[in-house]
């Protein structure tokens, strides 16, 4: 018997449903309800276009049924987003057998939405069903009202409306000014979903690092991350919630090359290139957050951008981010990020680059070697045997060199003799017939001219390479007696003026063992071997040090436990390089230091760049210097002066004034001290502040000066462990200027000094 408040009850019921029938149309008999209330109209046409629904989707039912639950509990939502007024009471008991049944179907698709259930029988159900029910909320399009849709939360950030995949473009268009509706653009951000986003970001298992305030731009697909008008800077998790559509100018690209819609910069496509990735003009590539790539309507993926160590490497070496070791950590709790380990939190910003530049000759191969000795990796086996015929086919080079001066010393030897003999007689006899003498102190034997005259056709001809390495060790013993032989001993001590390396006589010397098979290269041989570091363009290696010298362990002695080690990357770019129109530095814009290399004894070399004038070779690396300090790319950039062959200047100072070049004209030594190690210690003052002075009117700051002796190991360890201290003193400028001022300008005012009595004893 039914109760006084079921009738109630279905009286409640009757009138809502009458109120959704055409007015007069009699109630359905509710035993054969067949839920299908629409009635056909008969009636006159109407003025106005009637509103058509949608076929129902079968696949959005469950989408539907969750809708009503999630807005019927949700009341934040209603101020916001277009909704249904909510269905309140026993209505809802009524409509509770219509969601049970869509929940039968939902169960079956099993797609984390859903299990839809009762409101009643959610609120039964505890926490975890609340949770569900949030992610229901979420999943409401305020589009289209459906639900099921929503891969990703795309909620706008001025009112907080959120669409599905269907409807996004159509709510947001273009989103000019990030995730915004069409109608919100213009309105400000709210604030509460800029931290939201901000936590997102910084909370995911691959947060950007160092954060500085400004704009930032993100791809979604790949990761990667960047400031606003800048190349990209990291590759942070993908897919986050995080920025709108990533504008085609997002790093102020030129290279009409994309990546996921965003037009790449210059020094991205020239990594590209260097990866030999193909990317002519208006290519638009499609690359995902495992590295894998596709060009955009090929449908085929082409390989992983990432994926070989080179191509990683060239991305470190331009400051290109690359994606760290594992890109799939599990992603953990948004409050949890200030937790992770700080040494892999500080890791990625952590390599340095120094670029080491120098005139020719400089000694900035022999530094990057020693470097590498002393802080880098072995030489593989392949590396050693492209050494050795490195030096094999050197060893011939320097022998021809000395062969054809030995032929044209002979020639003027001879010619002049002939001369001298031809006036002798003439002014004796009045006669002009000589003997033709065919000796002096440059002729060598018939076997020797023999196999100079075959060596030097060979190098006529371009075949050496064709030549070697067979003959190597056939031709040995001859190239010892050729090089022994006394006429090119005489050849060789004027080695000046045939421009022959002084490690001509260093290898020479070894002819024997250089050309025997088994002969292995010593680390003195790689050091002293041209060609080993590439004599056009870049090398560069990374390295760390072992981060005690006695300058920092004053630094260190309070502190219990070391800093971590620093990494470093030295790129070595020849002076080639530089000339050709500054090709690499621009690729080089967050170099931490440049280390300018100068060869002391260089005051008194001549030097021609191409077809130049010739001009003093200090002079020229003076030019050079002052166009590095003057590049806008080192603006900011701290220098250090190498100031190499130490050695050689020691020797030199003595025998050829200081004052010899042009630059150097008012150098005058304490007479007092007239033994060498005095002169040239003045005359290394002298020149170090010589560059200080040019680089302070130019920079008005502090140039930081080193001397060095390259071929020495230590000298070039402890050169660059003061490096490391310049960039520690640099970058505690900023904490502690005046500490910090005051101790280069004492290390300063103590370089002036002595140069001020070297000037005043004159
Ligand atoms: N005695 C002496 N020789 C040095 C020193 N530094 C370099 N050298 C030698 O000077 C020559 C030129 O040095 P490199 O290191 O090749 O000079 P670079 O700057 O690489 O010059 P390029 O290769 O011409 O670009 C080599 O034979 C070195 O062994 C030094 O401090 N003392
Ligand atoms: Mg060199």
């Amino acid at each position: 018997m039914a109760t006084a408040a079921e009738a109630e009850e279905d009286n409640t019921w009757e009138e809502a449903l009458r109120k959704m029938l055409p007015a007069g149309a009699p109630l359905p008999d509710e035993d054969h309800l067949d839920y299908s209330i629409a009635v056909e109209y008969e009636g006159p046409p109407v003025s106005y276009q009637v509103p058509r629904v949608d076929p129902l989707n079968l696949d959005s039912l469950s989408i539907r049924s969750s809708s009503l639950a999630s807005v019927a509990d949700d009341k934040d939502l209603s101020n916001s987003v277009p909704v249904a007024a909510p269905i309140t009471g026993a209505k809802i008991a009524k409509f509770s057998r219509f969601r049970m049944e869509l929940q039968i179907d939902s169960e079956t698709e099993d797609d984390g939405y859903s299990s839809a259930q009762s409101s009643a029988a959610a609120d039964a159900l505890g926490p975890t069903s609340v949770v569900r029910k949030e992610s229901r909320k979420r999943g409401v399009c305020s589009r289209c009202g459906k639900r099921n849709r929503l891969k990703e939360r795309e909620a706008c950030l001025v009112c907080d409306a959120r669409y599905c995949s269907n409807c996004l473009l159509k709510a947001m268009g273009s989103m000019p000014e990030g995730r915004k509706c069409v109608s919100c653009i213009g309105h400000p951000i709210d604030e509460v979903k800029r931290q939201e986003e901000l936590a997102e970001a910084l909370g995911c298992p691959i947060p950007p690092l160092n954060l500085k305030p400004g704009k930032y731009w993100y791809d979604k697909d790949s990761g990667l991350w960047g400031k606003e008008g800048e190349k990209p800077d990291r590759i942070i998790s993908s897919k986050l919630n995080v920025g709108g559509k990533l504008p085609l100018d997002a790093s102020n690209g030129n290279t009409k090359v994309y990546i996921n819609g965003r037009e790449i910069t210059k020094i991205e496509l020239k990594v590209l290139k260097l990866a030999k990735v193909q990317c002519p003009r208006d290519t638009h590539f499609w690359v995902y957050d495992d590295g894998s790539y596709e060009e955009e309507g090929q449908n085929k993926i082409k390989g992983k951008i990432w994926g070989k160590a080179s191509t990683r490497f060239l991305c470190s070496l331009f400051s290109l981010p690359v994606p760290p070791g594992n890109l799939f950590v599990p992603k953990e709790d948004p409050r949890s990020f200030s937790g992770r380990l700080v040494p892999e939190y500080l890791e990625q910003g952590r390599v340095q680059k120094l670029l080491l530049l120098g005139l020719e000759g400089s000694g900035t191969s022999t530094i990057f070697k020693q470097a590498k000795f002393l802080y880098g990796n072995k030489f593989t086996p392949e590396e050693l045997q492209n050494i050795k015929l490195m030096i094999q086919s050197n060893m011939y080079k320097y022998l021809s060199i000395l062969l054809e001066g030995r032929e044209r010393f002979e020639e003027e030897a001879l010619m002049e003799k002939i001369t001298t003999a031809l006036n002798a007689e003439e002014s004796a006899s009045g006669e002009t017939e000589v003997e033709a003498n065919q000796h002096c102190i440059y002729s060598i034997n018939q076997r020797s001219k023999h196999f100079s005259d075959w060596l030097l056709d060979i190098m006529a001809t371009g075949d050496l390479d064709a030549f070697f390495p067979a003959a190597t060790r056939e031709y040995a013993p001859i190239v010892d007696e050729v090089w022994k032989d006394p006429a090119i001993q005489e050849t060789y001590k004027r080695r000046e003026e045939l421009h022959l390396p002084d490690v001509a006589k260093y290898f020479l010397d070894q002819a024997v063992e250089i050309s025997s098979n088994e002969y292995e290269p010593s680390e003195k041989d790689i050091l002293f071997a041209e060609g080993v570091t590439k004599s056009n363009g870049l090398a560069f290696m990374e390295f760390s040090f072992d981060d005690r010298s006695p300058m920092s362990e004053i630094y260190n002695e309070e502190s219990e436990c070391l800093p971590p080690m620093a990494k470093y990357q030295l790129i070595r770019i020849n002076s080639k390089g530089l000339h050709d129109g500054c090709k690499w530095l621009e690729m080089f814009e967050d170099v931490r230091a440049v280390i300018f290399c100068v060869a002391l004894s260089d005051y008194d070399q001549i030097w021609a760049h191409g077809s130049g004038p010739h001009c003093n070779k200090m002079l020229a690396s003076r030019d050079m210097f002052e166009s590095l300090v003057r590049h806008p790319c080192f603006r900011d950039t701290p220098f250090v002066l190498f100031l190499n062959k130490y050695d050689v200047f020691e020797d030199k100072i003595n025998q050829v004034p200081l004052s010899t070049c042009e630059w150097f004209a008012d150098f005058s030594p304490l007479k007092a001290h007239n033994n060498s190690q005095t002169l040239a210690h003045q005359a290394y003052y002298y020149v170090a502040v010589k560059f200080k002075e040019l680089y302070s009117l130019i920079s008005g700051c502090k140039l930081f000066v080193w001397q060095t002796r390259a071929r020495e190991r230590t000298s070039v360890d402890e050169a660059f462990k003061y490096a490391r201290e310049v960039l520690k003193w640099d970058e505690e400028k900023d904490d502690n200027m005046y500490g910090i001022t005051g101790m280069i300008h004492l290390q300063y005012r103590n370089e002036l000094q002595s140069l001020y009595k070297a000037r005043v004893t004159r």
